[in-house]
């Protein structure tokens, strides 16, 4: 049975003024979000994956097309869409249980009484391994640990929708990996629909239900893999025919679209 549709985007075109001419980005690309999917955008560099979360988010518009929310052309941000940057987006001024505070102390999250909010920090203290560390400031803690602060502050304010740009790009292969476990652990708890840029093919196909693989500039959506292992998913996954098939299929599509943008490139420099 197909969910409900939520983030859509219609027709959407992106273009940058730069110093060297319009550059566009993005061109006409269609696609649908539904509830409770984990979709995850691959493609080579410079394609405008974060163009894309970005006016998801509401920090950019479409130059032309429109993004929607439940039918309703997205104007901003807004609590319903907790975005998760490469970069940790924690502040090193506040402390391990400030820095999850914050979030819910935001007008636009309000309504909580004190008590609700201590018992909603006090659940993500505990569930990402940080009750010990509450009073700790982020520069004390491993990379690993400041990984989980950024997603328990980007979960504390119970956004339905959480935007991922690589949030697991800088973590050694074992951080990572519990990182994953832990990502699906929670959506398994709280049900929420969830779009990740990443570079790394096999964590798009561990953790999503579709891979959406983006061309070379101007991009459009080169194919759009359903990934149909069932929810939950243990890393013994990762080892099954199944699993390496559809990773080196999208591998190689993947490859492909570097191959055709390195040659765009090599073309402009030549001219
Ligand atoms: N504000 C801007 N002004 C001009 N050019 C921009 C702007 N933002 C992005 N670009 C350019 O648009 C292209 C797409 O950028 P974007 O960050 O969306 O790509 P990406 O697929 O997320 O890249 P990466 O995988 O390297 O993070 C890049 O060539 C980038 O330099």
């Amino acid at each position: 049975m197909e969910s409900k549709e939520r983030i859509r985007f219609d027709n959407v075109s992106m273009q940058y003024q730069t110093p060297g001419g319009l550059l566009e980005v993005v061109k006409q690309m269609s696609f649908s979000v539904n509830q409770g999917d984990f979709i995850s955008l691959v493609g080579p560099s410079g394609c405008g994956k974060t163009t894309l979360l970005n006016m998801a988010a509401g920090f950019l518009k479409p130059s032309s097309g429109v993004v929607t929310l439940d039918g309703t052309p997205i104007e901003g941000p807004g609590p319903d869409r907790g975005v998760m940057f490469q970069e940790y987006g924690v502040f090193p001024w506040l402390t391990v249980e400030q820095n999850i505070a914050f979030g819910l102390n935001l007008k636009a999250n309000g309504g909580r009484s004190t008590q609700e909010k201590q018992a909603i920090i006090d659940r993500y203290l505990e569930l990402m391994g940080l009750s010990s560390f509450r009073r700790a400031y982020p520069k004390t803690l491993s990379g690993g640990m400041r990984q989980r602060l950024a997603l328990a502050r980007t979960y504390a304010v119970h956004p339905e929708f959480v935007l991922m740009d690589e949030p697991f790009g800088a973590l050694d292969a074992q951080t990572r990996s519990a990182m994953h476990d832990l990502l699906l652990e929670v959506l398994h708890a709280e049900g929420k629909t969830v779009l990740l840029i990443t570079h790394s093919v096999e964590e798009a196909v561990y953790l999503s239900n579709k891979v959406l693989v983006i061309s070379a500039r101007p991009s459009r959506i080169q194919e759009v893999i359903d990934i149909p292992f069932p929810y939950p998913r243990a890393h013994s996954l990762q080892e099954t025919p199944e699993f390496n098939t559809l990773r080196s299929r999208i591998h190689n599509l993947v490859m492909r679209e570097y191959a055709a943008q390195e040659a765009q490139a090599a073309t402009k420099m030549a001219g």
